[in-house]
């Protein structure tokens, strides 16, 4: 009986059907789940730049979302993109991978490690978890050195590199658990919490299942305070299509 939105807020087509698979494996029975990327914008997001250029997709997606009877949203990308400017134009919940695999990994486990895919990327993981709340939860952060569009050459070396890192933070971090730091990895976790004997979690199926948890709760975004709808405006140019 829910409709959720899963968005890949990069352009590419392969990873977006990655997720969306990850995603209606894990949705209840009663839940639909519309999975989209945007139209425009930037092949795979690796960098602040990236995020930029895909917040503004991810907006225009949930404007379209909603219009299709959406009621909550995922934001399919472990840099949690446009997630707050998304819950001001979003009515239902609006949920990020990475912020949904941080608060699942902290249920489970004390400490938890990040495996993601660039240096970079490592940086940016580091942001969100302080701006999260997460920092104490988290024992270290790992990069398989790989560009994201490698998890989906269809070599399977990429996902080689994720066992390994995984296997090995397993081993000398500490954690009780890891997160999968890219949307692109979402098929992998039951076989990574299968082989190694904890939970890994990715963040789309974590955050599909708290999208659900949320509506089920009735809950949907604030609209009271920066979270309500944005101040109605001209927008011009090519942002036109956002008002
Ligand atoms: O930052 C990353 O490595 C992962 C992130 N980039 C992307 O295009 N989808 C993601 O989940």
């Amino acid at each position: 009986e829910f409709c959720i939105q899963v968005i890949n807020p990069n352009t590419s087509a392969a990873m977006t059907q990655t997720i969306a698979d990850a995603a209606r494996a894990v949705a209840a029975p009663g839940t639909a789940i519309l999975a989209s990327c945007p139209t425009q914008g930037v092949e795979s997001i690796e960098g602040h730049f990236d995020e930029a250029i895909a917040a503004v997709g991810v907006l225009e997606q949930i404007k379209q979302g909603k219009a299709q009877g959406a009621q909550g949203h995922v934001i399919a990308c472990f840099g949690d993109p446009g997630l707050l400017a998304a819950r001001e134009l979003a009515s239902g919940p609006v949920v990020g991978i990475a912020e949904a695999a941080m608060h699942v990994a902290t249920l489970v486990a004390t400490r938890f490690s990040i495996v993601t895919t660039l240096p970079r990327t490592v940086i940016i993981a580091r942001h969100l978890l302080q701006q999260y709340g997460f920092e104490h939860h988290c024992a270290a952060l790992h990069a398989i050195d790989l560009p994201v569009l490698a998890l989906e050459d269809g070599t399977g070396f990429a996902q080689g590199k994720v066992r390994d890192r995984c296997n090995r933070a397993m081993r000398e971090d500490g954690c009780g658990a890891i997160v999968l730091g890219c949307g692109g990895m979402a098929n992998l976790a039951q076989e990574l919490t299968r082989e190694l004997g904890i939970p890994v979690i990715d963040g789309v199926t974590a955050a599909v299942k708290m999208v659900e948890s949320l509506l089920g709760l009735g809950l949907g975004t604030s609209k009271r305070g920066d979270l309500a709808y944005p101040n109605k405006k001209p927008l011009t140019g090519c942002f036109a299509m956002l008002s």
